[in-house]
């Protein structure tokens, strides 16, 4: 469905002089640099699947986006998504994808939301028909009626994230672009949008591309990941497989009766200790879980313990850590 090769994109940046000197040189001879914003990425998409695009910030995101939603043409590489080269066949390609900028909006500020949302169905040509049943279904799932005949102006970042979703998906597209759709929301709307999400593409099969630094969107959506850094692809498999590969640590939380005791055991790290209570941290590159429990039960006297495995978003942190992003 989603065919990208070898793309490449680079931006020509004007220096910015300081000092008045340097200003008025800079008025006869501006210096320029290049930012390679994208080196030769390469990534299938199938029908269906949600993939997380992750990465940190400056890493090419958003301009991976640009340039398969037809916004931006690259320098090199080919795009081929539902048979289109997205910014060669704009018009005939954008009926087929839905695109939401979290960090702009494609709504019109002062008028009603409805009024947007009229005129998208001009713009995309959608059977009357055809809208008001896809409308009833965004204004039922996405909560819309209490919202939909206000300003954009006089809504909440929520609200109007839950109405920029609707606006994009009016034509019923196949796949769905979303670049940071649950930036600055409360936990119970990011929670909404995400559940939405899952919706689309599980009852309607829309095939989704998000990009998020928030790890529990990722958590909750995605099976796949892929991870660019400084405009290179460096990871692109499961989440579960980045999380066995790259996750090397667990915690367990123990309560146990009173010890002094010491309870070092080799390959963990004492987080916290107290003569009933203690947290490790296990390098599960050095000591199995279950050796740890069991040499943890020859210390004290075990009443219980739970195992945590290493958050997402730390595995995340330590990637770009290593990978030097
Ligand atoms: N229009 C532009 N002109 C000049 N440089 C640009 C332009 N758009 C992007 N860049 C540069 O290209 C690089 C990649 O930017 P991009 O917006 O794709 O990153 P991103 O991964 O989406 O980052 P973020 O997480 O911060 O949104 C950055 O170094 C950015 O400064």
């Amino acid at each position: 469905m989603i065919k990208v090769e070898g793309i490449t994109k680079s931006f020509k940046v004007a220096k910015r002089s300081t000092g008045l000197l340097q200003a008025t040189k800079a008025l006869f001879h501006r210096e320029h640099t290049i930012v390679e914003a994208l080196k030769d990425i390469s990534f299938t998409i199938e029908p269906g699947e949600i993939v997380g695009y992750i990465g940190p910030n400056g890493a090419g995101k958003s301009t991976t986006i640009k340039i398969m939603s037809g916004i931006l043409v690259p320098d090199g590489g080919n795009c081929s998504i539902m048979g289109f080269t997205p910014w060669k066949e704009r018009t005939q390609y954008v009926k087929n994808i839905g695109v939401v900028f979290g960090q702009r909006s494609q709504l019109w500020w002062d008028v009603p939301v409805i009024d947007s949302f009229e005129l998208l169905k001009d713009i995309y040509k959608v059977p009357p028909q055809e809208y008001k049943t896809t409308l009833d279904l965004l204004n039922e799932t996405l909560e819309l009626k209490d919202i939909i005949n206000a300003p954009v102006r006089q809504l909440s970042l929520g609200q109007r994230m839950r109405c920029e979703i609707a606006a994009s998906l009016l034509h019923n597209p196949k796949i769905l672009f979303l670049d940071e759709p649950t930036i600055g929301l409360d936990a119970v709307s990011k929670i909404a949008v995400r559940q939405f999400i899952k919706t689309i593409n599980q009852e309607k099969g829309v095939t989704v591309v998000l990009t998020t630094h928030d790890m529990n969107d990722i958590e909750a959506l995605a099976n796949r990941v892929i991870l660019i850094g400084k405009g290179s692809l460096l990871y692109d498999g499961k989440l579960e497989e980045l999380r066995r590969r790259f996750g090397t640590h667990k915690t367990i939380t123990a309560d146990y009766r009173k010890n002094t005791n010491s309870i070092d055991i080799p390959g963990t790290t004492i987080i916290h200790w107290s003569p009933e209570h203690a947290v490790l941290s296990i390098d599960t590159e050095q000591i199995l879980t279950s050796d740890v429990i069991a040499e943890l039960s020859k210390k004290v006297d075990l009443l219980d313990v739970t195992i945590e495995s290493q958050p997402i978003e730390d595995i995340i942190v330590q990637l770009y850590k290593e990978f030097q992003i």
